[in-house]
């Protein structure tokens, strides 16, 4: 008689972030503000979330909160997947911010190698590590360049290649392309998605439907609320 096989379902991937009724309050002249009301999401391996609102809708505070760089006021945020807050940076989760984020006496090259060498890497190794990830940037023939010296597309790559160079397996990105052209923001995407390990998640905010439309999903901000969890971009609800 045949032996029947019966597969088990696939067990789900841990969550790597894992936020329950979030609510960020902030003091503004003596009156309470509430900058984020009741958000829910999770964050799982190979997510790419666009974080789409208009200025002022909470992106940025929603990212500190999973990023473990700020506290709710109400609700909980767990990383089952990362383990405790303390342990986030530098390695599992990688931040990239909307501009001028290089530390400007340092080279490019200097820049990306930092997070290795503040987490004990030796100099040498690291600075090979950073030119290697510089390369696969298109970055690679600007090693040498100080901040100033770089556009703004230059410059945020560089900020990308330092996220990257850690092999974080969550990037929480704050308006990456907030200060470029279309065409720079085009190529900002290009490079990062291209770059991007498929088990790493990436959360974006950005105030711009067509950067958000390069992603799986869009969680649209209003208020300090996320309206339309979970949509996929550009299609149906
Ligand atoms: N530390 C703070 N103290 C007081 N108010 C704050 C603080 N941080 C944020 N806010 C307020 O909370 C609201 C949400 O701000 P947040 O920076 O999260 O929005 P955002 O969607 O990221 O905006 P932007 O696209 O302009 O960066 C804003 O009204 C802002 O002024």
């Amino acid at each position: 008689m045949p032996e029947l096989l019966i597969a088990a379902p696939p067990t789900p991937a841990l969550a790597l972030v894992d936020a329950w009724h979030l609510g960020r309050d902030f003091r503004l002249e003596g009156q309470a503000f509430s900058a984020l009301q009741d958000v829910s999401v999770q964050v799982r391996p190979g997510d790419r979330i666009a974080l789409l609102g208009a200025s002022g809708s909470g992106k940025s505070t929603l990212l500190h909160l999973l990023g473990a760089l700020d506290t709710s006021t109400s609700g909980t945020v767990s990383w089952p997947a990362l383990g405790r807050a303390s342990a986030l940076r530098p390695g599992p989760v990688a931040f990239v911010f909307q501009a001028q984020s290089l530390l400007p006496p340092l080279s490019a090259l200097e820049n990306v190698a930092l997070p290795l060498i503040l987490a004990g890497q030796a100099q040498g190794s690291a600075l090979k590590e950073a030119q290697i990830w510089l390369e696969r940037l298109k970055l690679g023939a600007l090693a040498d360049q100080l901040p100033e010296e770089l556009s703004g597309g230059q410059a945020q790559r560089v900020a990308v290649a330092r996220a990257l160079v850690s092999r974080p397996r969550l990037i929480l990105a704050d308006e990456p392309t907030g200060q470029l052209d279309s065409a720079t923001a085009a190529d900002l995407m290009d490079v990062l998605l291209d770059a991007l390990d498929p088990g790493c998640a990436l959360v974006l905010a950005t105030h711009d439907p067509v950067v958000a439309r390069r992603l799986d999903t869009v969680w649209q901000m209003d208020g300090g609320r996320l309206s339309v969890p979970g949509r996929r971009a550009g299609g149906a609800a």
